[in-house]
């Protein structure tokens, strides 16, 4: 069952690029290795940080094949980002995701098109008859829907879906969900992950745990341990580094972090998205060279 699953730190992996923006695979391999050596709970092909928006199907196969590949026996879902603001296309892309192997789908609530919540619900429902679980994704700021408690709870009800990415900029609606629903919640803004945890969510997806990622485990694995100081000072000591991975837009500084630890050969991003800027280069160069984590 994915919904036991959904625990702990997952890496939504970003998808390596050549500087003229082909697939670098051999780079994807070698990210998705290095976060699977360092205990992660879980990996996700295909989302926001693997620049969904700007990469073909095709590519999305490849990533997939080379996750579960490198996966291999360890108990670690793969899932795949397959969401669409059409409906047929989400199914469509569903149906292949679980004839690759995937574990499970994130599936962002449609976008743009600002459905009702009776529309969302039954997009969800139609997705869910592709037979793969899903994890929705709950994301207002970048998708222009943002769902009540109520509408998240009823979603939440399909059998279906395993479990909620919630980012919606803060710890409310974990509070609002809380006792209502025994699917997994998983925190997607990465500042607030220790709050999240603190109110009940099971984990997290997050882009900055490609960098540091065993102190992203360790904070996850104290917590659930119940050793609340030791997982707040592993946290504490991750902020910074979280600041700086958003001071421009995701994924662009993660995959100059990256770059510069050796893991992808180069940070290029594809158009909209631009690389990241000198300033914030040299900052991430001093942080990674001169941090203890
Ligand atoms: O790709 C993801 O999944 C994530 N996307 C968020 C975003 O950039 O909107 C950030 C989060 O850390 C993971």
């Amino acid at each position: 069952m994915l919904a036991e699953r959904l625990k702990g730190v997952f890496v939504p992996v970003v998808a390596p690029f050549t500087p003229d923006r082909k697939l670098d695979a051999e780079s994807f391999r070698n990210v998705v290795h290095a976060v699977l050596e360092q205990r992660v709970h879980g990996i996700v092909v295909n989302g926001t940080t693997g620049e969904s928006p700007a990469v073909r199907w095709e590519e999305v196969r490849r990533m997939t094949e080379i996750a579960l590949e490198v996966r291999g026996e360890r108990s670690v879902p793969v899932i795949v980002g397959t969401g669409s603001n059409d409906t047929r296309t989400a199914v469509m892309l569903t149906k292949r995701a679980r004839q690759l192997g995937a574990d499970g789908a994130l599936v962002v609530t449609p976008y743009y098109n600002r459905p009702s919540a009776a529309g969302v619900l039954e997009h969800y429902k139609r997705v869910g008859d592709a037979g793969l679980p899903i994890v929705a994704y709950h994301i207002p700021y970048r998708t222009g829907l943002e769902l009540t408690p109520d509408d998240i709870a009823a979603v939440l009800e399909l059998e279906a879906v395993a479990g909620i990415k919630e980012s919606s900029g803060g710890i409310r609606h974990f509070i609002e969900l809380g006792g209502r629903t025994e699917k997994a919640l998983l925190c997607g803004d990465d500042l607030y992950f220790f709050a999240a945890l603190c109110c009940g969510a099971a984990g997290g997806m997050l882009a900055s745990a490609h960098v540091r990622t065993h102190r992203f485990v360790k904070t996850y694995e104290s917590f659930a341990k119940g050793r609340w100081t030791e997982a707040k000072a592993a946290f504490d000591e991750l902020v910074p580094l979280i600041r700086l991975l958003f001071a421009e837009p995701n994924p662009a500084p993660v995959k100059t972090a990256l770059q510069l630890g050796g893991l992808i050969r180069s940070d290029a991003v594809r158009l909209p998205m631009t690389r990241t800027g000198e300033a914030l280069r040299g900052k991430l160069e001093a942080l990674l060279n001169g941090s203890k984590l």
